[in-house]
């Protein structure tokens, strides 16, 4: 049994929560407040920023150039492909550029950043790869899923996001991080197994509530 698959039985609760989550379905079915789509695009953005960073941490400690080629790729996609899309959502909001960059970190955000950056920088590239998957396999299931409910993917506003996550293009980084996964945990002892499924969950549990966090518009307490 490949890691991957063990993991994807261990994931199946909070994934179900994740695509049952208000945020995700009134994406799909087009009548989400868009002030709640703006508020995730912003904190999205700086989110990817550090999301970005795992994978240029992920070049430096890569055993080969095979895998150090992939993690540039991934960095590549992520910078000039995903957050380009954000940058046209924000241009559609009227949000510069800069704004987006010197926006404040929720504390959902910065938790979540903070905790991929962490398990990125202190632990062995296979805990890197446990951190960061959560985010692209995710995106790409609700991405599938969005895509086949009718007229989904024309949605004035979000049928563009829909497009992007449902992309064979996304299919293919999703792909690249759940191999690199497996190949890297490959003939680790249990205990090693235990500790990237503990980070792999963690994040997976992030995702529920970074889509929680923008449904609610959740900011510090005295900003609110
Ligand atoms: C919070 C979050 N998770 C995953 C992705 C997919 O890269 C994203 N853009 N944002």
């Amino acid at each position: 049994m490949k890691f991957s698959d063990r993991l994807l039985e261990k994931l199946q609760p909070i994934w179900r929560k994740n695509h049952t989550h208000p945020f995700v379905q009134e994406m799909g079915a087009g009548t989400l407040d868009p002030e709640k789509f703006r508020f995730y695009m912003i904190q999205d953005y700086l989110y990817l920023i550090d999301y970005a960073k795992l994978f240029a941490l992920g070049a430096v400690k890569a055993a080969d150039l095979e895998d150090m080629k992939i993690f540039s790729n991934l960095l590549h996609a992520t910078m000039n492909e995903e957050m380009s899309l954000h940058r046209q959502y924000a241009a559609r909001f009227g949000i510069s550029e800069s704004e987006l960059e010197n926006a404040a970190p929720s504390p959902v955000t910065l938790a979540y950043t903070h905790y991929m950056l962490h398990s990125a920088q202190n632990g062995t590239l296979a805990e890197l790869v446990a951190a960061l998957l959560p985010c692209a396999w995710s995106y790409w299931e609700i991405g599938k899923e969005l895509s086949e409910i009718p007229n989904a993917l024309d949605h004035e506003l979000y049928g563009d996001w829909i497009t992007m996550y449902s992309s064979k293009e996304f299919g293919q980084t999703a792909q690249w991080c759940i191999d690199l996964l497996d190949k890297l945990a490959e003939g680790k002892p249990e205990k090693e197994l235990l500790q990237l499924e503990k980070i792999f969950l963690n994040t997976t549990r992030f995702e529920y509530l970074f889509w929680n966090m923008a449904y609610h518009k959740e900011t510090w307490p005295a900003d609110e």
